[in-house]
């Protein structure tokens, strides 16, 4: 299936995204600094939202669209905790035939549009065994395994319109942001279920092998998903502060005769028994947080 409608796109020039940029703005009337992707099953953040505008993607020329359950494929701008934000209910993934390019292009469209600051969200499955489902992780760092293979945003001509031909990529999750959710988190007794933690990416879509899951808990990864990874290197490419939460939606399988196996309809069940508490915890930061 091509879900894009059209060849799977590997790169767009800076005019491109500023046309989508555009065309976005030109139909809200909020101009947000804070941007929020969320993962799957995790699009009920966007309830919390009030004086809502929203645009499904299949209405913005040039953009891909959603074609996984849990992704509603919707910009949904308004205000939180008394913040302009725009949401993403609904991310793109390499797995549903689009390019890292292509999955990332509305991260370059949001800096485009004024966007400064990208929280981003996912489900993902806990390698760490002192993780239970339904813990939140505040994301210090990531492994990009897909990186390793070669599949980058970021390979390709470089326009230094958005940023240097090699950006570090140490310091990428903002501290300070980090600190204020792991502190709010305590204060609004989450103690027992806030962790902080690495998340590793695969391509997906298939979940992965035990030996992959023991694979990734020697490298030290706290926690494993499908996306995410692309969209921080592309947002810091670009200058933008970047603080992530995974939802740790199931626990991986790391025993070869386990009988029981990862489901997406589990992953989709974890995010809805948390989403009130994920929308009190990302509602406290945006609070907190200058934009
Ligand atoms: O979009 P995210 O990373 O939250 O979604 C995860 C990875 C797969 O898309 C899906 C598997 O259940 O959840
Ligand atoms: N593996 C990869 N991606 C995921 C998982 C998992 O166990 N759970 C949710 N997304």
């Amino acid at each position: 299936m091509d879900p894009a409608g059209s060849s799977k796109k590997n790169s767009y020039t800076y005019e491109d995204a500023q046309g989508i940029a555009e065309n976005i703005l030109a139909r809200v009337k909020s101009h947000p600094k804070l941007a929020i992707i969320c993962g799957s099953g995790l699009g009920k953040l966007a309830d919390m939202v009030e004086d809502k505008e929203v645009i499904p993607y299949g209405d913005i020329p040039g953009f891909p669209v959603s074609t996984v359950p849990g992704h509603e494929g919707k910009l949904v701008f308004g205000t939180l905790s008394g913040k302009s934000v725009v949401l993403m209910q609904g991310r793109f993934h390499c797995y549903e035939g689009y390019s890292a390019q292509q999955t990332t292009l509305p991260v370059r469209v949001f800096h485009l549009m004024g966007i400064k600051t990208l929280f981003v969200t996912n489900a993902a499955g806990g390698i760490n065994r002192g993780y239970n489902v339904g813990d939140i992780m505040v994301i210090k760092d990531h492994i990009n395994l897909a990186g390793f293979a070669g599949v980058n945003p970021l390979v390709g001509p470089n326009d230094t319109r958005y940023g240097p031909r090699f950006p570090p990529m140490s310091r990428a999750y903002d501290l300070d942001i980090r600190k204020l959710a792991l502190s709010l988190a305590k204060e609004m007794g989450f103690g027992d279920f806030i962790r902080e933690g690495v998340y590793s990416a695969l391509i997906g879509p298939n979940f992965e092998t035990v030996s992959e899951c023991k694979y990734l808990q020697v490298v030290g990864a706290d926690a494993t998903g499908m996306s995410t990874v692309p969209e921080v290197l592309v947002a810091k490419h670009c200058g933008m502060r970047v603080f992530g939460l995974s939802l740790i939606t199931n626990i991986v399988i790391d025993e070869y005769d386990a009988e029981s196996t990862a489901n997406h309809e589990e992953v989709l069940q974890t995010g809805e028994m948390r989403s009130k508490d994920l929308q009190k915890l990302v509602a406290a930061i945006i609070q907190k947080l200058d934009l």
